[in-house]
């Protein structure tokens, strides 16, 4: 029984890693040392592919277009597999195959193989239900010939779903890059084995459809980045009390609507306590259930029951926001490091050393990691995942480098990335709600990696339950229906 548990607590682990093209190389050679050979592991694959083409079918006709790498050996694949099961199957061999698992593969294919080329007249392209893109997978080097480019654009425009198998043909697995313009958009992609950067990196992802993972058995790689989970969060312990459950402290700033915003996230986050500290007025518009606390900022924190601190939503950027930066730095509690927090964050400021001792989440859009990237004389080349780990190990602290598609980096290196989330997200305010929620679960949890990933989660799953067109108010309510979705 335990057995039966930890596989399937593996396999859960292995269906969430994302792997670089050599990493899969590296994959692909474990499972050759294991003893499995390239054309089992295409028939596992291409089997797999075929049973999710075959439902999406439902009976009408299918076109596989084929490359001639191993891509396309899982076409030939597939196509045997629709062709066993009674879907009418025609394979357009764009190029002929050039590995010996594609040409066994295309050998053991019984059915109808039409070669690409002058012979082929436009008339005797196949037009169908689906087209299945079997034309290049992660071998792709280079942009596609204008020959192929045409050809996988003819085909898309007349079937009226496209499933590609493994990648679009066209995007570089593993910077997510669309090597050619005017690439399909496709109904449905089949990460092969484990899932590649590409799946989770614009611009490529948004063409790719729904995109589902098919199992070949493939072992943990170590170091892989991981995609973002579905957490699992537990309702307070039965003798809870605010305190235990975790009391936030949020620092007011110039702007009080950003910070108002971030503090009714943080409330349905599931701190048991939160508390607005301010040197001056309440603002108005301060709801009930937020407490204000007034009073210089190290007295308010010379309560020793805080749980996690968040400075930067409405802080402003004067020197008045750098001193309270700065007792927030030097408080040495957990942190979340928000908005215009980020941009006066120096590596020289006293408190910042320590960072890495503490719990601490960094929470960067775009124009906010360039500033800090400058500020911690980082070069800001590579991809989203590599810019976000060169800031997680200078700074000490985790980064959330928000985005369409957001990315969690450790200062251990290792990566978290989020699935595509809501276009609706990108609202005045949005960023305000996600950092409340990330520092509320991080007055519960203490726990920087755990916050980022679970408020990541509950951030993208509140903007679908809020639908369309929402306001970040409406945003910051959704949060307490996500996460009552996941108690555990
Ligand atoms: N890893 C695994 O465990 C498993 C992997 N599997 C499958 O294998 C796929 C990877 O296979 P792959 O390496 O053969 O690459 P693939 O994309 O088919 O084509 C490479 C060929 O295309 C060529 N070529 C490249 N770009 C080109 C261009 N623009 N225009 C023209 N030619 C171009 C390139 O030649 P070259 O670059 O040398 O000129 C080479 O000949 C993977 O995505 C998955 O589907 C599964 O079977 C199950 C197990
Ligand atoms: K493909």
């Amino acid at each position: 029984m335990s057995n039966r548990t930890d596989d399937a607590r593996k396999r859960a682990q292995t269906a969430r890693q994302i792997l670089t093209v050599a990493q899969m190389r590296a994959a692909e050679q474990g499972l050759m040392d294991a003893g499995h050979d390239v054309h089992a592991l295409m028939q596992r694959a291409g089997r797999g592919a075929g049973e999710w083409v075959r439902r999406l079918a439902a009976g009408r006709s299918v076109t596989v277009l084929c490359g001639p790498g191993n891509n396309g050996g899982d076409g030939y694949v597939i196509a045997q597999y629709l062709a066993d099961h009674d879907v009418p199957v025609c394979v357009v061999a764009a190029r002929p195959p050039q590995t010996d698992a594609a040409r066994r593969a295309r050998s053991l294919f019984a059915g109808e193989v039409r070669e690409a080329g002058a012979a082929l007249s436009q008339e005797g392209l196949p037009r169908g239900g689906v087209l299945v893109d079997c034309l290049f997978g992660s071998g792709l080097s280079r942009p596609l010939s204008d020959d192929l480019a045409a050809l996988l654009g003819d085909l898309a425009a007349h079937h009226a779903m496209r499933v590609a198998v493994d990648l679009p043909s066209g995007v570089d697995a593993d910077t997510g890059a669309l090597l050619n313009e005017g690439l399909p958009e496709w109904t449905l992609t089949l990460a092969l084995g484990a899932w590649k950067p590409a799946h989770f990196m614009m611009p490529a992802c948004v063409t790719m459809g729904a995109v589902r993972l098919v199992d070949i058995g493939v072992e943990a790689m170590p170091g892989a980045a991981q995609v973002l989970a579905r957490p699992v969060i537990a309702a307070p312990a039965p003798d809870a009390h605010k305190y235990r459950r975790g009391l936030l402290g949020i620092v007011a700033g110039a702007m009080p609507g950003a910070t108002l915003l971030s503090a009714q996230a943080a409330l349905r986050g599931g701190a048991g306590y939160v508390r607005l500290l301010t040197g001056g007025e309440a603002p108005s518009g301060v709801p009930a259930e937020l407490v204000v606390s007034r009073g210089a900022l190290p007295d308010l924190l010379a309560d020793g029951r805080y749980g996690a601190l968040l400075v930067g939503p409405g802080l402003g950027r004067d020197d008045a926001a750098r001193a309270k930066l700065d007792v927030a730095l030097a408080s040495g509690l957990p942190l979340v490091i928000d908005a215009d927090a980020l941009v006066l964050l120096q590596p020289g400021l006293a408190g910042v050393n320590g960072l890495a001792t503490r719990a601490c989440v960094l929470t960067p859009h775009e124009g906010e990691m360039q500033v800090l990237e400058h500020n911690f004389g980082l070069s800001g080349e590579g991809d989203r995942p590599a810019r976000a780990v060169a800031l997680a190990r200078a700074s000490g602290a985790h980064v959330l480098l928000k985005g369409p598609c957001s990315v969690i980096a450790a200062p251990d290196g290792s990566v978290t990335m989020g699935s595509r989330a809501s276009s609706w997200l990108s609202v005045a305010g949005s960023g305000d709600v996600l950092a409340g929620t990330v520092a509320s679960r991080l007055a519960v949890t203490r726990d920087a990696g755990a916050a980022a990933a679970q408020a990541l989660w509950l951030h993208s799953r509140a903007a679908e339950r809020a639908g369309s067109a929402f306001t970040s108010g409406e945003l910051a309510h959704a949060i307490g229906g996500a996460l009552a979705e996941v108690l555990a």
